[in-house]
């Protein structure tokens, strides 16, 4: 039989249960200074408590008058006042001395003599003068109960002589992070051990929202341990988050804890990822256990306890910036489950989007730091044909997000250093990257997905580079291809060689473990160009199968011995710290539609990798030749 150990709730009911059971919920009061209290909450009303201004003060720098002495003043019988009897200079902000009723701007007066002003214009009465009470009376409401103070709030209330406020105390929240295999991040893991994280993530998630946090040393997966920090941290806190253990695995205590120490709220929810997340009540205060993956405990903390802190300053949270946007390619989703996907946009036309997922995973924290949004797929439906539109969740702002750059395709190291450059340039646009291999970029290209495509396919025929593939991936189209780079290519190997791999051929060895690069990526393509150049079957090859999805990948898993070798860039090899054999040199080329040929964006990217400064320092991670670095080829296919 299956064992069951969620029972799964949808999204809405279960923030709803959340919030029916804690809307009342409010921490205790405190009186702190007005001038502490912006963001803070408001227990009372609050009226002021005096006037302001409360005298009669001038609204400009000119002179104070009695109106009735202006009148029939004009440039043809301009109309002399005496200082001191008739007028006064005043400043913007003094008192108005009792015998005068206004103030005439200093522009329109001129000084006659030591004694006498000359106006040319007649004057009402109360003409610039802020009136007793103007910006605020005594005894009115200023802030209702239940108010979030503002920074103008603060203003007012210290000018209406409010110096001290009662406000709720900020919800103080403990997290509390378990686990055997977890350490601190300031440690060096070893083999087996994580670095904590996920405290410090949701730390700043709630300081931003308002709470106070208290974040207690790792628990041990040791169910008494655990309980013993829950109990304590129930006491003393307004909220409880049990990091990891929410699942069902032999360590997984938080459900068990929970259970006995409270009541369960619900254990589970219809999403993915932040599926098994518990909710429950424990001694009156809401009590999480948030899953382990960091994505998937990023999302719950964002959809569920962000919500609760909010609510428990008398608040609702915002509502989430949100966009429609389209997909160009089939998505897979499991029914029954609501899901989130980290998504790239790409601006189509003003206000159309385009979505392209990223890699899945609730583990994969770069696939977060790459993302624009998180596209939406409702619980009921299998997935996304091209075509279709779903909300997505924007992470960045939308105006950001429509200047952008986004090139999919083979992952090159140059490619990281021109961004950064972009970005120390403060060129209005980031250049975004998704590392999919060749192939894949060109389809994404061809889809309309992206900008740019970065592609480095050798045609075994001709030992030309992209062109046969663009021919027959964009037939009848007009295409610019830019050079990036020539680049080396070779063998990874372990430092210091211990098995001695001088060649190819010695990749056939019966002690070899190769690990090959994904389908469709240019160096799998390089590689078994160099193996039918040198006739080698690929079964002759052992790891042949076993495939990595950069270069990075690829070195490093040479770099930690699970392969003896594979085939990548240098740069990759001098980042990882291992040994190179170099076999070949090969092109890598920027390819973009000949219709884009005029946008500025496209332009500075040309321009920026043409200038020397930037060739030379490409050439100096290793490896690499831009003498054709910034070349245009216009191709008609
Ligand atoms: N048999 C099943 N196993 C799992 C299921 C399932 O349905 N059946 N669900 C999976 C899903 S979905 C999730 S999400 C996780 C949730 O796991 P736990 O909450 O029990 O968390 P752990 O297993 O302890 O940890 C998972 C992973 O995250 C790392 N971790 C934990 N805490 C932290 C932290 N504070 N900072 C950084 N990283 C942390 C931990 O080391 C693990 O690698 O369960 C699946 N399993
Ligand atoms: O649902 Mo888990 O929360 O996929 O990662």
């Amino acid at each position: 039989m299956v064992k069951k150990y969620l029972n799964k709730i949808s999204l809405t009911d279960a923030l709803k249960k959340l919030k029916d059971r804690f809307k009342d919920f409010r921490t205790e009061s405190e009186k702190i200074k007005t001038v502490d209290a912006e963001g803070r909450v408001t227990v009372n009303a609050v009226m002021a408590k005096r006037s302001a201004p409360d005298f009669y003060a001038a609204a400009m720098d000119g002179i104070a008058v009695e109106a009735q002495k202006t009148a029939g003043a004009s440039e043809r019988a301009p109309i002399q006042l005496e200082i001191g009897s008739e007028a006064q200079a005043v400043d913007t902000g003094d008192p108005i001395p009792e015998q005068f009723n206004a103030v005439i701007k200093i522009e329109e007066v001129n000084q006659t003599d030591e004694n006498h002003y000359t106006i040319e214009k007649a004057v009402p009465p109360w003409n610039h003068i802020r009136s007793i009470g103007e910006s605020t009376v005594k005894g009115n409401l200023l802030v209702t109960a239940s108010h979030k103070l503002s920074d103008y709030d603060l203003a007012a209330l210290l000018e209406a002589g409010v110096t001290e406020i009662e406000v709720y105390q900020k919800p103080l929240i403990t997290i509390i992070p378990t686990g055997d295999e977890l350490v601190n991040a300031s440690e060096n893991p070893k083999i087996g051990e994580l670095v904590e994280f996920n405290s410090q993530m949701v730390k700043a998630a709630l300081k931003k929202w308002g709470a106070e946090i208290r974040v207690t040393e790792i628990i041990a997966d040791q169910k008494e341990l655990i309980e013993k920090a829950v109990v304590e941290s129930v006491k003393a806190s307004d909220m409880v988050i049990v990091l990891s253990g929410s699942s069902a695995g032999r360590g997984d205590y938080t459900i068990d804890i929970l259970k006995k120490q409270g009541k369960i709220l619900f254990h589970g929810v219809n999403i993915m990822p932040g599926k098994p997340l518990i909710a429950a009540e424990v001694k009156g205060i809401p009590v999480f256990g948030l899953p382990g993956y960091p994505l998937s405990a990023w999302l719950d903390n964002h959809l569920f306890i962000r919500e609760l802190v909010y609510l428990m300053q008398a608040e609702s949270a915002p509502n989430f910036k949100q966009i429609e946007a389209e997909v160009k390619r089939k998505v897979s989703s499991e029914i029954g489950l609501e899901e989130f996907l980290r998504v790239n946009l790409i601006n189509q036309a003003e206000n159309k989007f385009t979505a392209v997922p990223l890699k899945r995973g609730s583990s994969a924290m770069e696939s977060i730091l790459k993302a624009d949004g998180i596209m939406r797929i409702s619980e009921n439906k299998e997935g996304l044909h091209p075509g279709d539109r779903a909300p997505v969740i924007l992470l960045k702002e939308k105006n950001r997000i429509k200047n952008d750059l986004l090139l999919i395709g083979s992952h090159d190291l140059s490619l990281d250093l021109i961004r950064n450059e972009i970005r120390k340039r403060n060129y209005n646009f980031d250049l975004k990257l998704q590392t999919v291999g060749s192939m894949a970029g060109l389809t994404a290209l061809r889809r309309g997905e992206s900008h740019l495509a970065g592609a480095h396919l050798l045609d075994p025929e001709n030992g030309e580079y992209n062109v046969s593939y663009l021919r027959k991936f964009f037939k009848g189209q007009k295409l610019l291809v830019v050079n990036l780079v020539y680049r080396e290519q070779g063998l990874y190997l372990k430092k210091g060689n211990p098995k001695n791999i001088a060649n190819i051929d010695d990749l056939t060895q019966n002690n070899i473990n190769y690990i090959n690069r994904q389908r469709g990526a240019g160096t799998r393509v390089l590689f078994d160009f160099l193996l039918s150049q040198n006739e080698i079957e690929t079964n002759q090859i052992s790891g042949y199968e076993k495939e990595e999805y950069t270069h990075i990948a690829a070195a490093a898993a040479v770099g930690r011995g699970s392969a003896d070798a594979a085939l990548g860039i240098r740069a990759a090899a001098e980042v990882m710290d291992v040994d190179f054999l170099p076999l070949a040199e090969e092109k890598y080329d920027l390819i973009i539609k000949a219709e884009n040929i005029d946008d500025p964006r496209i332009n500075k990217l040309i321009k920026l990798i043409s200038e020397n400064k930037i060739k030379s320092k490409i050439e100096n991670l290793g490896g690499y030749n831009c003498q054709e670095t910034g070349n245009i080829k216009k191709l008609q296919l």
